[in-house]
């Protein structure tokens, strides 16, 4: 299986190569959350989260996805609690998405699959000092997972959405402040799966504790048909390419626990 080697197996289609070996390899991301298969822990704390909306300072196609980018040069953008042992900064969030409202998200809950998904990336500030230091360490990343579903339209996306059509290719980047993230989270933040696992995108570290958020959050299907609006390929390109199934297929669970903070 792709747990005893380190090769992963050619994927269709996917927006990026998947290399041919990963570092590890045994705990990648993202994965199917089997609910009946998840351990309680009554030791899991609630999240902490303490957003200062102006440290908000960009948003960006990255080919990928678009990033909304924080300052975290200090620790005004932090989570702490839950699985974590110590306090993370905020340095950007994203999402995945797919072509139709049908599939989308990264993870899914007993197969289920989501239109898109929040990732909100934060890196151990209390052990090291840059970002790219600790994308490299296990206990290095920790990245809130929200699913969105289609239904009513989410106000506080709306300022985001309005942003994107000046971003639609690739490198393309503009000035974006006074955004607070925790307007995304979902009113229940003491529900969550959480694992370790890894980036779903290049490099593909296997860096990240992962709490998936179990209540979803709703937006529009005209705001997500924005978010399908981007391109993949930058402004000089011949071919456009739109910016839509921008996510990972899913990883063996390798024999890792998924632990639940609810029973
Ligand atoms: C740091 C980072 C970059 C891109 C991603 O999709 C994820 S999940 C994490
Ligand atoms: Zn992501």
């Amino acid at each position: 299986t792709a747990c005893s080697s380190k090769y992963v197996l050619s994927q269709m289609h996917p927006m990026w190569q998947e290399p041919l070996a990963i570092p590890g390899g045994d705990r990648q991301s993202p994965i199917d959350i089997v609910v009946r298969k998840s351990i309680y822990d009554s030791e899991l704390k609630p999240l902490v989260t303490d957003y200062d909306p102006n440290t908000c300072q960009q948003i960006w196609n990255n080919g990928y996805s678009f990033l909304v980018e924080y300052d975290d040069t200090t620790d005004k953008s932090t989570v702490k609690g839950g699985p974590l042992q110590d306090k993370f900064r905020l340095c950007q969030f994203h999402f995945h998405w797919g072509e139709s409202n049908a599939w989308g998200s990264e993870h899914t809950v007993d197969r289920k699959l989501f239109p898109a998904e929040l990732h909100l990336v934060h890196w151990n500030s209390d052990k090291y000092s840059l970002f790219e230091e600790a994308v490299m360490e296990d206990n290095g990343l920790a990245v809130i997972g929200v699913f969105l579903k289609v239904g009513k339209r989410h106000e506080g996306l709306q300022k985001l959405v309005d942003a994107l059509p000046a971003i639609r290719h690739k490198s393309s980047v503009v000035e974006f402040n006074r955004f607070d993230p925790a307007c995304l989270l979902p009113s229940n933040t003491d529900d969550y799966w959480t694992y370790h696992g890894s980036l779903t995108t290049p490099p593909l570290t296997e860096s990240v504790t992962w709490m998936v958020m179990k209540q979803h959050i709703e937006v529009s299907h005209d705001q997500l048909a924005v978010f399908r609006s981007l391109l993949f390929t930058s402004a000089e390109e011949e071919v456009q390419k739109g910016m839509v199934n921008n996510f990972r297929v899913q990883q063996s669970l390798c024999g890792r626990t998924v632990r639940s903070s609810f029973s």
